[in-house]
């Protein structure tokens, strides 16, 4: 007999916060947002540093709401940073986690949030999954060339809340995504810009990795020549250096922190440095709005603003002014993350939808073994 109810855990790594929720079916127990101090963060060199503190925030949740992981029918985590792949549900295996370790795709937290899932899962038996991971890849030739044949664009972004909210704004026009053409702005602890050509993104910066506006924690595009001589200056190892392009770029390398909320007390008290940065940040922001218009030809129905900082209405006040007349502009404060990967889990969960295989390897987690 199937199964009729799932219970999930879901987790969900950003580099200011772990999320943490549980569903049963499409019903959402409980959700819990747990902030990091940037000075906490800052602590650990790596990524892969974090997995104890992130795993201890994740099981404390779990185990203060009266679970065990073995009462779930599987984890569920954003990430990782794999090979560029099709969206769908993945269930994690040993190859994409040995991807992810390796950091040829990337350094994210989601990665680790992976690790953590499949690692959990496998001690109590039930299957690590993921949902359109970052590296989900749409993007159109033209827009994979960087300038030199040495270096390929890749896709690395929010891909799970852009393509989210690019549904829900098709619903909210009264349109399916297959037939919408708009700009989605995921302003979060990185900044990503998605085209959406009719279902696809069709091109996006890539939010980790020096591509792009800055963010709280990220470097974005930088001058080249200037960022070269900075490599060979003697005053950086080359991990300090991918260290300071993600993890203390941005905000936080300017202004010491990567939280919205202090900033915006710090810019009414009269701080004119953070008003400056923001009104920087929001001016690289709206570059690349007016670049993704280009690249749906004009051609744009609306911009939605999404992630945390979209509720800071200061921030999207500043990005609306210069955009405004491109298109509409609709705002999805937060992220619709969280449920979409507990709706990922269920459609496989329920059969709706097939497994997706990851290239080369044989999955070493039975999604059997939870029905
Ligand atoms: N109400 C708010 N006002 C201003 N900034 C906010 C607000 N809520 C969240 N933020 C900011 O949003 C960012 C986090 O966004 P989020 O999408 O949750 O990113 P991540 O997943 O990377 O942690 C942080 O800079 C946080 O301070
Ligand atoms: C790979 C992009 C994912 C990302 O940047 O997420 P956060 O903004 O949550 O750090």
């Amino acid at each position: 007999m199937k199964k009729e109810t799932f219970r999930l855990l879901i987790i969900n790594q950003g580099s200011t916060s772990t999320k943490v929720a549980v569903y049963e079916n499409e019903a959402v127990v409980f959700s819990t947002t747990i902030k990091h101090l940037p000075d906490e963060i800052k602590s650990f060199h790596d990524i892969w540093d974090q997995y104890e503190y992130r795993k201890k925030a994740i099981l404390g949740e779990v185990y203060s709401h009266g679970y065990e992981i073995s009462e779930f029918d599987a984890i569920v985590s954003r990430g990782g940073l794999f090979k560029p792949i099709v969206g769908g549900t993945y269930v994690i295996n040993e190859a994409m986690l040995a991807d992810a370790r390796s950091g040829v795709y990337g350094n994210h937290v989601c990665s680790v949030g992976c690790q953590i899932a499949y690692d959990l899962g496998k001690e109590a038996g039930i299957p690590a999954l993921t949902v359109d991971p970052p590296t989900c890849d749409e993007m159109i030739d033209e827009a994979k060339y960087s300038g030199i044949p040495q270096i390929t664009r890749q896709s690395s972004y929010h891909a799970l809340n852009q393509k989210a909210i690019a549904r829900k704004l098709a619903k909210d026009l009264q349109k399916t995504y297959s037939e919408l053409k708009v700009i989605v702005v995921h302003l979060g602890g990185g900044i990503s810009v998605g085209a959406h050509y009719l279902g696809k993104v069709i091109d996006v910066n890539n939010a980790l990795e020096g591509d792009g506006p800055f963010s709280p924690e990220r470097a974005g595009s930088l001058p080249v020549t200037d960022l070269i001589k900075l490599c060979f200056s003697g005053q950086y190892s080359p991990k300090e250096m991918l260290r300071l392009m993600n993890g203390r770029g941005g905000l936080v390398a300017y202004l010491g922190t990567t939280d919205g909320l202090e900033l915006d007390r710090r810019i009414t008290q009269g701080d004119r440095k953070a008003q400056q940065v923001i009104n920087a940040m929001a001016f690289q922001v709206v570059k690349e709005i007016g670049a993704a218009a280009t690249v749906l030809k004009g051609e744009v129905e609306a911009i939605a603003l999404t992630g945390g900082l979209a509720n800071w209405k200061r921030l999207v006040e500043l990005i609306s002014e210069r955009v405004r007349y491109i298109a509409p502009i609709m705002i999805y404060p937060g992220e619709d993350e969280m449920g979409s990967l507990a709706m990922g889990a269920l459609r496989v969960l329920r059969e709706e939808e097939v497994v997706q295989a990851y290239p080369d390897s044989k999955n070493d987690t039975q999604l059997e073994e939870c029905k």
